[in-house]
């Protein structure tokens, strides 16, 4: 199934013919999508259906085994690792389940980072304006441990926003948080669409979070199977059930990861998905802690 654009809409991001293999494994398949600028898009689908390597590659964290990756008109395939790196840093924002902030820095040197790696100076109210723009005035000189879970992802997000990306995505970013402080920092993403014009294209499970966004669209097997616009969440949620596999099992093997002690993924904390040292990028912890609340420190 295609999921495309009208032919005059502008696409933010445009996929064709996806191919990522994992040894044995089509992690996709063959994925033909597009993203208008200016929308939010949920990615859904049974455990192991490659929506994480759908996002990996849209984004230029994985280089896929075959199709192509264009993101505000730029061709990623055939890029240098370092022009890939640079396209990364300018014009793509990722935000993880983790949220992957340096402990070390305040929450302002957090968000400043992406500017400063860029050689770039912050002007002045910069951080200030992109910690307010997120809910967290007054939090500039916060560590990460003095601040909550939710507050966290804020600052990651405005850290994947500081430098203008065309998109921002986001693998589970509410994964780690109770249901109470993931709608919030939902209902602060779609207000980034909605006043901004922002372009969103985030994975998650929960399809009160998908219903934040103008479409979802489903993945199983590494295919698109279906998408729904205007989504409600119990809507969301019964196609769900319907492409899950009878027996809920995953249909596929679930992705090593660290809890498993199966795979080595990196865990330097990764500025706005674009680091200047490649395309490597922590995995989510998907066997975290549990969620945390607002109260609760990251
Ligand atoms: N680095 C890797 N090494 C080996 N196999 C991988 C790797 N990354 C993904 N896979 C495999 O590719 C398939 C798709 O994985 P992916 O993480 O994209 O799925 P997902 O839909 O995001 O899963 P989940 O909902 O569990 O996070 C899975 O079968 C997974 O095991």
């Amino acid at each position: 199934m295609t999921s495309s654009l009208p032919p005059s809409a502008p696409a933010a991001v445009r996929l064709r013919g996806l191919v990522r293999r994992h040894g044995d494994v089509r992690a996709l398949d063959g994925v033909d999508l597009d993203v208008a600028a200016g929308t939010f898009t949920a990615v859904m689908g049974p455990s192991g259906s490659g929506k994480s390597t759908l996002l990996r590659c849209a984004a230029g964290l994985e280089r896929p085994d075959a199709g192509s990756v264009e993101v505000a008109g730029t061709a990623l395939e055939g890029l240098s690792e370092r022009r890939l790196t640079l396209l990364r840093r300018d014009r793509i924002g990722f935000v993880f389940q983790s949220f992957n902030l340096l402990p070390t820095l305040t929450a302002a040197q957090n968000v400043a980072l992406p500017l400063r790696l860029a050689g770039r100076r912050p002007a002045r109210g910069e951080v200030r304006a992109a910690l307010a723009r997120v809910g967290l005035a007054g939090r500039e000189r916060h560590r990460p441990a003095e601040l909550s879970g939710g507050q966290c992802q804020r600052v990651a997000v405005a850290r994947a926003l500081i430098a203008g990306p065309a998109v921002l995505f986001g693998d589970e970013p509410t994964g780690a948080l109770d249901s109470t402080t993931g709608a919030e920092v939902m209902d602060m993403l779609r207000a980034l669409v909605d006043e901004e014009g922002r372009t969103l294209v985030v994975v998650t499970h929960d399809p009160l979070a998908a219903a934040r966004a103008d479409r979802v669209v489903f993945l199983v097997d590494g295919r698109t199977a279906d998408e729904i616009a205007a989504p409600t969440a119990d809507g969301v949620a019964a196609r769900l059930a319907e492409l899950r596999p009878a027996s809920g099992v995953a249909a596929r093997p679930a992705k090593p990861h660290p809890a498993d002690g199966t795979a080595p993924h990196p865990t330097a904390p990764h500025p706005a998905g674009g680091d200047t040292a490649g395309p490597a990028a922590p995995r989510p912890a998907r066997a975290a802690a549990g969620p945390r609340g607002g109260g609760v420190p990251c």
